[in-house]
């Protein structure tokens, strides 16, 4: 009989449920929920009126539930199986998504006293509140020459665990002394899933200052704050688990709330991104995975340990055991996409709408008729801020060489060059530190949707594209973890490596460069450096200035 393994991705609007058979990858039955509520930027749910402020981004934890509540039965249906097939479960979540509960796991914000209070919500990801308080840490870690700030590019981004723990600390004590626990929000579904807090390795590695060799910096939270020391033995409390381990089994109530068998093994939840990469099929050094979504993380392996300035992160054991992994990023790329297809004019919706496309594929099929350099545009894709190499959310979007003849078309494919030219710096980052670079994949939701813009991601960075045929990544990422939690003795695997080899997903197509775009893209990429750095460094406050006038 075929053994199938769940695998989640929580992503930034929607968590997806696959049903993968274990033997070789293939996807039986999925799901997709949209978060009900989606990304809360303005007025929470309980709409008492109170505007969120600027940069902040929030979500419901009911959300998340129902992904598993009604995406699990769902997605079983689908792939028409007896449950009894189904070995094990893995989870991947964004991050860092944040998510403050009280002694029983139940998330602050579902308190009645707490409803309206920001800081009980979820803080996604892309939450860019606790820009006061990252300054603040950052100043002072620095200052102190913290010996764990190497591990994070030396520097620090609102975007992170701590950060978002101390923004609560900062702004409100009563939520803060009131939480139990601030959780990973994938550490809290485990939780919910298991009846057991287990904290992954790879997202307290990434986002929370924690190493495995020195565990968290107590002495500089203790700096920072006297009271704020006691953050590692309360709040920050919990059972830690390697990715590749089983954080536990399904407890009895969520198997029959579920319909799952019992003591079904949940692994050790993993950040999205990193998810991807034992999705694709990476497993080895030399491999960068681009993981192409609302927002773009280029994650790598080594087997040595490189201190790289402006990459978000280098963990051991994070993704593949006894491998380095290192992350970095761009915090909008679909994102950026996105917003720009809800600014063009009524008459181009209307032009997509007679043809029956998208208005991403209707400005997509304009730009692909322009040649690199012919709009007279660049762009700097900052519009959520510069997480790699600048590591800078104060840092915004601009469009140099606009005239009255520029098309909403050139602006489109412009952008597309600008998300290009920011993957080549960090690239080139990772290669000047000495990370030897053989192959590059890309996966997540955009590759398969945007075919010029992985051509024009091959003629910029000058190399060879892998796309993988799947846009589910992540979640075959999660679906291999939930097969090593099962391990060998239930039908599943022994190693993450093993697992990978078997359930890594098809190749869709590989983009080569074209010799004479490649050319103009260098010269285009000489001035988006310059803008990059005059904007990025020499003149950086003049952004943060526009904001705070
Ligand atoms: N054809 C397209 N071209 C460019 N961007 C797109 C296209 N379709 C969707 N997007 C953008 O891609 C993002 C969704 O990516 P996806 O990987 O599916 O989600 P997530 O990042 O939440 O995992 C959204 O930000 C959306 O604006
Ligand atoms: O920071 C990250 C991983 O470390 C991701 O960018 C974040 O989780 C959002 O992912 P996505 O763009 O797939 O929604």
């Amino acid at each position: 009989m075929e053994k199938y393994t769940i695998g989640i991705d929580f992503g930034t609007e929607s968590g997806r449920v696959l049903i993968v058979n274990i033997d070789d990858g293939s996807i039986k039955g999925q799901c997709v929920i949209p978060y009900a509520h989606g990304v809360i930027t303005e007025m929470l749910p309980t709409n008492d009126g109170t505007r969120l402020p600027r940069d902040y981004a929030l979500q419901h934890p009911g959300d998340y539930l129902e992904v598993i509540m009604k995406g699990i039965p769902h997605a079983i249906k689908d792939a028409n199986i007896s449950s009894s097939q189904i070995i094990g479960i893995g989870i991947d979540f964004t991050s860092s998504t944040m998510v403050a509960v009280d002694e029983k796991g139940k998330p602050l914000c579902f308190h009645k006293e707490f409803q309206n209070n920001p800081h009980a919500w979820v803080k996604l990801w892309k939450h860019h509140g606790p820009k006061k308080e990252t300054e603040e840490m950052f100043k002072l870690a620095s200052s102190h020459k913290e010996s764990w700030l190497k591990n994070y590019g030396y520097n620090i981004s609102t975007e992170w665990f701590i950060p978002k723990c101390y923004e609560v600390f900062c702004k409100d004590r009563e939520v803060y002394e009131k939480a139990s626990l601030f959780l990973e929000a994938g550490d809290w579904i485990v939780s919910q899933l298991t009846g057991k807090v287990v904290r992954s390795n790879c997202s307290l590695g990434f986002k929370a200052f924690w190493n495995e060799n020195s565990g968290f910096p107590v002495q500089f939270f203790e700096k920072l704050h006297p009271e704020f020391k006691n953050i590692v033995s309360s709040k920050l409390k919990g059972k830690i688990g390697y990715i590749g381990e089983k954080a536990g089994v399904l407890t009895d109530e969520m198997s029959s709330l579920l319909g799952l068998p019992k003591n079904l093994p949940v692994a050790v939840a993993i950040i999205d991104a990193h998810s991807a990469v034992l999705g694709v099929g990476s497993s080895k050094p030399h491999q960068l995975t681009m993981v192409m979504g609302t927002s773009t993380c280029h994650i790598m392996l080594s087997k040595k340990e490189i201190h790289i300035p402006g990459i978000s992160g280098v963990v051991k054991n994070s993704i593949i055991p006894r491998l380095y992994a290192y992350e970095a990023g761009q915090s909008a790329v679909g994102d950026l996409f996105g917003w720009f297809a809800k600014q063009v004019p009524e008459s181009l919706m209307k032009e997509a709408k007679e043809q029956g496309i998208s208005v991403f594929d209707l400005l997509e099929k304009k730009a692909s008729h322009l040649e690199p350099g012919q709009s007279g545009l660049i762009a700097l894709d900052w519009h959520n801020g510069n997480r790699s190499i600048l590591s800078d959310a104060d840092l915004s979007g601009m469009i140099v060489g606009l005239t009255l003849a520029s098309k909403p078309e050139d602006i489109y494919r412009a952008y597309m060059e600008a998300t290009a030219f920011g993957a080549k710096i960090i690239i080139s980052n990772y290669e000047q530190a000495g990370l030897k670079i053989n192959e590059i994949f890309a996966c997540g939701g955009l590759p398969q949707k945007n075919d010029l813009l992985m051509q024009i991601y091959a003629d910029v960075l000058n190399k060879e594209i892998i796309v993988s045929a799947s846009d589910y990544t992540p979640a075959v990422g999660a679906a291999i973890l939930g097969s090593v939690a099962a391990g060998k003795e239930n039908g599943g695997y022994d190693s993450v490596e093993e697992a990978v080899e078997k359930m890594k997903q098809p190749i869709l197509k590989t983009y080569k460069p074209i010799l004479s775009h490649v050319e103009k893209y260098k010269k285009l990429f000489q001035i988006y450096q310059q803008l990059h750095n005059y904007f990025g460094i020499t003149k950086k406050s003049w952004m943060k200035d526009l904001k705070s006038l």
